[in-house]
């Protein structure tokens, strides 16, 4: 008997960070012999539509309220709130006109009331989690009993927690909400929407942007509550374009560029994008700086020293980043830690130096400094600024590390095996079709 092919709902937030690994993710799939009806916000949809997909990619958009992530003056609670509210609404018209057709809805990161609307027309729903499994074991622990602890000791500079599958956390390696004020706040409530979603599932299964070597012990301590899957590396291949900053790149001496990004969406203050340029003028080496042209702000902060950087280094607006990080002469990586940026970095074989902003970078700068021990964290000065004399320090020491070289090679490698045939995220991709397939709707 021939199955009918496996029809996907696939609805991810738009931003980039989300949007990128979930079309990897959809491509997965359709190599597999899925068909993937990919849904994002109607304000950032209109940038796939002029493009025709691959085959077995279909596109669908769920209302945001026409507001614009990319475009976000600092609120971005309501915009969540408002995505939710418009969101709800319009993927409810959306399934019931269409809904028969999906053997299963992967919803994303940010995005927990698609898995409610899924529930109201029967539809199986599975989480692709972006950021570590060691993120989701920490609000797991946080939401079930940990809050309360956390919350009365967090303002003690010795404090530290230790919680099931992870190392010891003191507060900057734990999750920005929990350690107010950060001016950053995406609301605790929706990672708590996240936990409470799970709770109605039996045995709730968790796609994870990760694989199993890489956090053996969260995913295994996540046993009791959820079945984590690793289905990572999530991220583009590199392709050839010739673009100026590759032929830049390529005058370059072997590991000898410090690539420089702070993602997608962060921005950092005046001061602190002048020690930046300090630390990169100070360190003497050339660098590749993507600074978005967003805000105006960056670039007049960095006016005084712009002849100066220019002569060193590179800025531009934008990067095809996956593509960079595997170039040769890149030694080194500047990055806030979000955390496909830290996973296109391991995946990569490049050193960190981290300067993590907000939500899961603390823990995750966490994990690259003590636990895959391939890179470094910059410390604040007393008024939360890190200086330029601090940045010089670590990107040496994160250039010269042979140890630390030694380890992002590993990493390298094993993300590799990963998703080769016969690697574990493979197989646990494999395995999930293989369900699919056997349970059409
Ligand atoms: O010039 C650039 C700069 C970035 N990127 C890409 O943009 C993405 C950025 O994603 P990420 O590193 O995860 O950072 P954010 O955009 O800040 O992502 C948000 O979403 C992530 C996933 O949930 C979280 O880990 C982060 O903390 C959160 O800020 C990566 O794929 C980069 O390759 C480029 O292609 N070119």
């Amino acid at each position: 008997m021939i199955n009918a092919q496996p029809q996907v709902l696939l609805v991810t937030f738009a931003s980039q960070g989300h949007i990128n690994p979930s079309l990897q993710f959809a491509k997965t799939l359709i190599n597999n012999g899925v068909h993937v009806t990919f849904m994002t916000a109607s304000s950032t949809m209109h940038q796939f539509t002029k493009t025709s997909g691959p085959q077995g990619l279909s596109y669908a958009y769920f209302s945001d309220g026409n507001q614009s992530v990319f475009q976000l003056t600092g609120n971005i609670n309501h915009y969540l709130s408002e995505t939710k509210r418009h969101g709800t609404q319009s993927l409810r018209e959306f399934l019931a006109d269409q809904g028969s057709r999906f053997t299963s809805i992967v919803y994303c990161t940010l995005l927990p009331w698609v898995a409610t609307v899924a529930r109201e027309f029967n539809i199986p729903a599975t989480l692709l989690w972006f950021q570590p499994a060691s993120l989701l074991n920490i609000f797991y622990h946080y939401f079930k009993g940990y809050e309360e602890m956390i919350t009365k000791n967090i303002d003690d500079p010795t404090f530290s927690v230790k919680m099931p599958g992870l190392p010891p956390l003191s507060r900057r390696d734990l999750p920005s909400f929990f350690t107010p004020p950060n001016p950053h706040v995406v609301p605790l409530q929706t990672f708590k929407e996240h936990v409470q979603v799970l709770d109605q599932q039996t045995n709730p299964r968790v796609l994870v942007n990760t694989f199993d070597l890489l956090e053996p012990e969260a995913i295994k301590a996540a046993e009791n509550c959820y079945n984590l899957i690793g289905v990572g590396p999530l991220m583009p291949s590199a392709f050839s374009k010739e673009c100026r900053e590759m032929e830049w790149l390529s005058t370059k001496p072997e590991r000898s560029v410090i690539y420089v990004s702070f993602g997608s969406l962060s921005t950092l203050e005046k001061s602190q994008m002048e020690e930046v340029a300090k630390g990169l003028l100070e360190a003497g080496r050339p660098f590749l700086w993507v600074i978005r042209e967003n805000s105006g702000e960056e670039n007049e902060a960095l006016s005084t020293s712009q002849n100066e950087l220019e002569k060193q280094g590179m800025i531009v607006a934008w990067c095809s980043q996956v593509e960079v990080l595997s170039h040769p002469s890149v030694g080194c990586f500047l990055t806030h830690c979000g955390w496909n940026s830290t996973f296109e970095s391991l995946v990569s074989g490049v050193p960190m130096v981290t300067f993590p902003q907000w939500v899961d970078q603390g823990t995750n700068s966490k994990l690259v400094q003590d636990v895959w021990k391939t890179g470094v964290r910059l410390r604040e000065n007393g008024e939360g600024i890190v200086e330029g004399c601090e940045i010089k320090r670590c990107l040496e020491m994160v250039m010269g590390g042979e140890e630390i070289r030694e380890n992002a090679m590993k990493w390298k490698d094993l993300a590799k095996e990963a998703v080769q045939e016969g690697g574990s995220s493979y197989k646990n991709i494999e395995a999930f079709v293989q369900e699919l397939t056997n349970n059409p709707s």
